[in-house]
């Protein structure tokens, strides 16, 4: 605005002289200088308020420092724009600083009286003006529109001074509501200690009820070595827990309470801080009046301007009041500590809503308001710069027609002038009468609009009555909320006070009761003593008792160990000598038994257990069902499908038995060979069960054959003093019913034939017999036969004899003494293996072979089956073998069978054929052997 004026008035200069200049330039620094001088004092005052409270300064250095960034920024341009005048017309100021150092004739313009310096000269120009009247020209006409800005820039001055006023109630405004808050503040922070001493009292009472309860708790320490034995120690200790739980519970409820106070604390803060936005919208909304304000106050119109700014700051104090009332309830509220918050808070946020709502459509109404007035003030502004024309202009014409008139002497000329020119006078006034009753016509509907407005601002004026009545309507809805929510505070409050009387009552009547339990147990404490002593002496005694006993104990068991162990000692001992009559026993029995056999003649049966051989596990993980008795020789197990079965026998050797053992045992029979009697010893079984081992053994390990003729020669060579003895060795297979000559190279094919020397007794003729001198000489033999012999490999045996061979023994003895002669023959006969094809996986050549072995086996069964059931007839033609064991199985022999079988689950059937066919054998009574000899004259048995 000032701006726009120091424009006006460079453009005025060239209508005005420098008096006027002067005076108007005047005018204008008195303006500057008031309405700065007064900015700057208004600031000053407001600092100082400020500055009052120290706490507020940041925060109204802040608010200040925003307000003339964004409330005050024009007027900032408008000093800015000032100075930009000064400097850029620096003639101006030049002028102005030459008139101020002048001095003399002029006013003293920084002085405070310019405004009467400015009004003396405009008197004095009027004057001057009327006094020169008749010398100024036309040109003089421009000293109107001066007077005319000078007055409207005076009428400016007052609304300045007046918004300045204004200013002023509203800084008082703004102070007062600083030192509101900061009293709220102040209360605020009261409250907060207030609230704490209150906590800080709670928890002190709660933890004198702790120390009191853990003085409950500690037991005494005469009570604390003996409470073990005493039922009212547990008493005590029970009621310790419960009040240990009631201790707990109360930390609970504080706990509880604690987290209720929290929240509310949480709901208060966030309750000032919504209170605080509104406050700043609030603000806002003054500051964006205060700017409507200051936009009204430098448009021109004095009196519809105050009119404005009288309602504009009516507004404005409700805007305080509402916001005080805000405060006052922000106060109120925080001193609350709201339990119902969440029902405040929706009803704060709808208030805030509805607010909001009220302020915008507010907002909405004042622009309204603006913009209309606005209009109305430029219309009213044209109307009356339109008007003054008018008025300046009649004036002009006034004083013209004044002048016209004054003049006599021209009135003449003049008058014709004027009557010539009246009636282009006429039609101007009527023109200007006509244009006055037109903008007289415009007035009075500018009037009419501005009553409108009036109209249009006083409903609006209503509408905001009717919403102050609504918030006033919520306010005191808030206020009843308030009361409520104290109400409910302190019934609360009162709750929580007696929860905790009656806790400590409670507490109390506990520590009563436990006191007395206390002392009672003091009183039978001490009356325990005694007893205890007794008890503890007791105690020692009966320790060393104890001590004693166990001394007493372990010597006891010692001795008791000692004599157990001597016992044991005897008893072993008694052991070993029944073990041992038990063997003598036993062997008496066998003696005896053999002896029965003997005098029998019995079949003696042998039997020898194969040992598990790496070969033979065809299959992994099998196991032995096959097993022996140490204590008993003639005993024998087979387990077959869980089922035990036991074969007694003449002797069963162990698998582990050694070919001298199994010698042994039938080395008297071997002896009795010397002697003249019939003997034959040959082994039975399934194929690979060792009878080869058995009979012929290996090179390292001989079988039967060789140690009975080894022994045969040793007995020989005993008794060859007394006797000579003539050996003859003969070897035969049977191989397919086909007899064969082990000892003959040609291999030729053999008969069997009864004996053309009437004994009845059978011969093969064509038998190649060797007659031998030396242990060495039949070793040979053996070897030889051996190598004749027909074996194949099958998947039970790989060197399996394919042929049933017989070693045929005949000892010839002479007495030398009498002459008498003995004819003894020893046949060792090695069976052919017994199989089953399916298992031996024969074909061919070799299930012909198999297929032959099994019948003449089976005819063998036949024959012990016959001389078992002691037929007269005997099958021993059935096949080749048992026909040439006809003599070793008949009457008088001494036979033995040696059975030999597989100790493995696989080969279990087999092995009980085998014993079952042993069994059998056992029964078979041949009769008392008959020796053979022949006396010096004739032959007797
Ligand atoms: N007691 C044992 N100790 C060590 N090895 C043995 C024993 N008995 C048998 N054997 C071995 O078992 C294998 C088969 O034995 P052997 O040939 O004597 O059986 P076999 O009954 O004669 O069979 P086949 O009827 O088929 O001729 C041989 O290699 C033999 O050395």
């Amino acid at each position: 605005m000032l701006y726009v004026v120091i424009e006006f008035s460079c453009h005025l200069q060239g209508f005005l002289d420098g008096v006027e200049m002067y005076a108007f330039y005047s005018l204008l620094v008195y303006i500057f200088y008031t309405v700065f001088k007064k900015e700057e004092e208004e600031e000053e005052a407001l600092e100082g308020a400020y500055g009052a409270s120290s706490d507020e300064r940041g925060a109204v250095s802040m608010e200040t420092g925003s307000r003339r960034r964004n409330g005050h920024t024009p007027k900032m341009g408008k000093k800015a724009s000032v100075r930009h005048g000064e400097s850029s017309s620096s003639s101006d100021s030049d002028e102005m600083s030459l008139s101020d150092e002048d001095g003399e004739d002029g006013p003293d313009i920084p002085a405070c009286t310019p405004l009467a310096a400015f009004l003396s000269f405009k008197q004095e120009s009027e004057r001057r003006r009327a006094s020169q009247v008749q010398l100024e020209t036309t040109g003089k006409l421009s000293e109107s529109p001066l007077v005319a800005v000078m007055s409207h820039l005076l009428s400016f001055l007052e609304q300045y001074s007046h918004f300045q006023q204004l200013q002023q109630q509203v800084d008082q405004y703004r102070v007062q509501l600083k030192r509101h808050r900061v009293q709220h503040r102040r209360q605020m922070k009261a409250l907060r200690a207030s609230y704490r001493q209150r906590l800080m009292d709670k928890n002190s009472i709660i933890s004198s009820l702790e120390e009191a309860i853990n003085q409950q708790q500690t037991p005494s320490p005469l009570s604390e070595g003996e409470s073990s034995s005493h039922g009212g120690v547990h008493r005590l200790v029970e009621s310790l827990y419960g009040l240990q739980g009631e201790r707990s519970k109360l930390r609970g409820e504080l706990h509880l309470l604690h987290s209720q106070l929290e929240q509310q604390d949480k709901d208060r803060h966030s309750r000032i801080q919504a209170f605080q936005q509104q406050i700043d919208e609030l603000k806002t909304c003054i500051e964006e009046r205060e700017e409507e304000l200051t936009r009204l106050r430098t448009a021109t119109g004095a009196t519809d301007s105050e009119k404005r700014v009288m309602c504009l700051t009516a507004e404005n104090d409700s805007l305080k009041q509402s916001l005080g009332v805000t405060q006052g309830l922000l106060q109120q509220l925080s001193t609350i500590p709201s339990q119902s918050s969440s029902m405040l808070i929706k009803e704060n946020e709808n208030l805030r809503c509805r607010v909001q709502q009220l302020e915008m459509s507010l907002q909405q109404r004042a622009e309204q308001l603006s913009q209309l007035e606005r209009q109305s003030e430029q219309s009213e502004w044209r109307r009356g710069e339109e008007l003054r024309k008018r008025e300046d202009r009649v004036r002009e014409l006034q004083l013209e027609l004044d002048r016209e008139r004054g003049k006599e002497p021209v009135v003449k000329y003049v008058t014709k002038t004027v009557e010539v020119e009246s009636p282009a006078t006429l039609k101007h006034l009527t023109k200007a009468k006509q244009r006055n009753e037109m903008l007289s016509e415009k007035l009075s509907n500018q009037n009419e609009r501005c009553k409108q407005l009036e109209e249009h601002i006083r409903k609006s004026d209503e509408y905001s009555c009717n919403l102050q009545h609504k918030i006033a309507a919520y306010e005191r809805e808030i206020s009843k909320l308030r009361e409520e929510l104290l109400k409910e505070i302190g019934h609360l409050e009162e709750k929580k006070e007696e929860a905790v009387k009656a806790a400590a009552n409670c507490s109390a009547e506990h520590f009563q009761d436990l006191q007395e339990q206390f002392f009672s147990l003091q009183k039978r404490l001490t009356s325990l003593p005694p007893t205890l002593r007794s008890m503890k002496t007791d105690y020692t005694s009966l320790r060393s008792q104890i001590r004693n006993f166990s001394d007493f104990y372990g010597s006891a068991i010692n001795d008791a160990k000692k004599q157990i162990s001597a016992v044991i000692s005897e008893m072993s001992e008694a052991n070993k000598d029944l073990l041992e009559k038990y063997r003598k026993e036993v062997a008496l029995r066998r003696k005896y038994h053999e002896q029965l056999v003997e005098l029998k003649g019995n079949i003696r049966v042998l039997c020898r257990v194969k040992p598990v051989l790496k070969e033979d596990q065809h299959e992994e993980g099998q196991s032995v069902v096959v097993t022996t008795d140490s204590n008993n020789e003639s005993s024998l197990n087979v387990l077959n499908k869980g089922k035990g079965r036991i074969f007694e026998l003449d002797k069963v050797f162990h698998p582990q038995a050694t070919q001298e053992e199994v010698f042994q045992e039938i080395e008297p029979l071997v002896t009795s060979c010397i002697d003249g009697y019939q003997v034959c010893i040959f082994a039975y079984g399934q194929t690979g069960s060792g009878k080869t081992y058995t009979m012929e053994g290996s090179v390292e390990n001989p079988g039967i054959n060789q140690r009975a003729l080894k022994q045969l020669f040793n007995v020989i060579e005993e008794r060859k003093d007394m006797w000579s003895y003539n050996i003859t060795v003969s070897s035969v297979e049977i191989y397919n019913e086909v007899l064969r000559d082990l000892l003959s190279k040609d291999g030729e094919k053999l008969d069997i034939k009864i004996n053309p020397d009437g004994t009845g007794q059978l011969h093969v003729p064509g038998l190649r017999v060797i007659e031998v001198k030396s242990f060495q000489h039949i070793k040979k033999i053996l070897a030889q036969a051996r190598r004749n012999r027909i074996t194949f490999g099958t998947q039970m045996n790989q060197h399996s004899s394919r042929s049933h061979a017989l070693l045929c023994i005949t000892v010839q003895g002479t007495d030398l003494a009498s002459g008498s002669k003995t004819t003894g023959k020893l046949n060792l006969v090695d069976l052919a293996g017994s199989e089953r094809v399916w298992k031996s996986g024969a074909e061919g050549e070799r299930l012909k072979e198999a297929q032959n072995i099994n019948r003449s086996l089976l005819a063998l069964g036949d024959v012990i089956q016959a001389l078992r059931a002691r037929q007269t007839h005997i099958p021993f033609r059935n096949s080749r073998l048992t026909y040439l064991l006809q003599d070793s199985l008949g009457k008088g022999s001494k036979t033995v069978m040696v059975v030999q079988v597989s100790a493995l689950e696989s080969n279990v059937g087999e092995t009980l054929c085998s014993l079952k066919f042993a069994q059998r054998v056992c029964k078979v009574e041949l009769g008392p052997a008959a020796r053979k000899i022949e006396s010096g004259g004739g032959q007797c048995d």
